[in-house]
């Protein structure tokens, strides 16, 4: 049994008279008047609100009202196609959402937009308003919009570099409306697209994905060396396909190696965010447009949002 008058104690310590809370079951909802605060504290009070809400067995919201100033962009980058940096991108972005962030989604990966079928938004295409996209809504409470959305299916993307940065632009500028924090799926490597989402987007910082392998981490240390020169400074790595369990037999073993991310970030001085295992489950799911961390039990994805707010809360 959930404590009410505690929660409402521990809260009112951190937020003073800005909030208010609501419990029902195991479910702990606090929404936050965050009017007048800076992005930073707008952050900070966030993170400190939901430690305070935090009790064993509660599922804990917070929303923070008031129309903030700034969006800020996370862009989700690797230096190499395919090691699953657009499966990083939808569950961050839905594990962001249920911790009670205003999230949207952006896949700007011109080269293989997945994010559509990934959000079970395929086929839907944005309608515009006054020159401006009105981003889809999907099934798990992020916004998206897609450069898949902007041309015809199946179609192969051959464009120059100023059409894809007047794209890259459209969905970015796009009318998110409320929301305060976009995870931005780049296209793999170091190309147009990278270089106009630093120079002109400015995000607040990058995950980038690698497997844990050597020709991939490579890749990876050049993705992140283009984001510090631009000085956008790296959140941290996640480490995707670690480890492979058998679905038959349970036995756990390592196709791309294992840890090679870890040590590379702490060979950098970068935070390590994350490892997630390689599972059939997680393609399957993936395919039929059922992102794992939509699963209020998953256990990969949520943790790896909780760094990257907490990085948002101190930045
Ligand atoms: N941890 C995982 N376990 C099992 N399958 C995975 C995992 N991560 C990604 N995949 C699968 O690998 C394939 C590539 O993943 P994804 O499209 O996310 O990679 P990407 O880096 O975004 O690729 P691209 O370079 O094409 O943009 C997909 O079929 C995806 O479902």
């Amino acid at each position: 049994m959930i404590d009410r008058r505690q929660i409402e104690g521990a809260v009112a310590a951190v937020a003073g008279p800005r909030a208010t809370v609501r419990v029902e079951g195991d479910r702990v909802g606090v929404v936050v008047d965050a009017t007048g605060l800076d992005p930073q504290a707008r952050d900070a009070l966030e993170a400190s609100v939901r430690a305070a809400a935090s009790v064993p067995g509660a599922e804990v919201r917070v929303v923070m009202t008031a129309e903030r100033a700034t969006r800020r962009l996370i862009a989700v980058a690797s230096g190499k196609g395919g090691v699953g940096k657009s499966t990083v991108a939808a569950n961050l972005a839905i594990a962001l959402s249920r911790m009670g962030r205003r999230t949207g989604l952006v896949d700007a990966d011109i080269y293989g937009p997945s994010q559509p079928r990934l959000m079970s938004a395929e086929g839907e295409r944005p309608t515009a308003r006054d020159g401006k996209l009105d981003p889809v809504p999907t099934p798990y409470g992020v916004p998206m919009l897609s450069m898949g959305q902007l041309v015809e299916p199946g179609r192969a993307i051959a464009w120059r570099g100023p059409m894809t940065a007047g794209a890259l632009g459209q969905l970015v500028d796009a009318d998110w409306g409320a929301t305060d924090t976009l995870v931005v799926d780049l296209p793999p490597g170091t190309g147009d697209v990278q270089l106009t989402m630093i120079q002109k987007h400015r995000p607040a910082g990058a995950v980038i994905v690698s497997t844990p392998q050597d020709l991939a981490l490579i890749d990876a240390t050049r993705a992140i060396d283009l984001f510090a020169k631009a000085g956008v400074p790296v959140i941290g790595l996640v480490e995707n396909m670690s480890g492979y369990a058998c679905p038959h037999c349970g036995e756990v073993s390592d196709p791309f190696g294992r840890g090679g991310a870890e040590a590379e970030a702490q060979r950098l001085g970068l935070p390590f965010l994350g490892r997630v295992p390689l599972l059939i489950a997680i393609r399957t799911a993936s395919d039929a447009g059922r992102p794992p961390a939509s699963d209020p039990a998953d256990p990969v994805f949520a943790p790896i949002a909780e760094h990257v707010a907490a990085w948002l809360a101190d930045h």
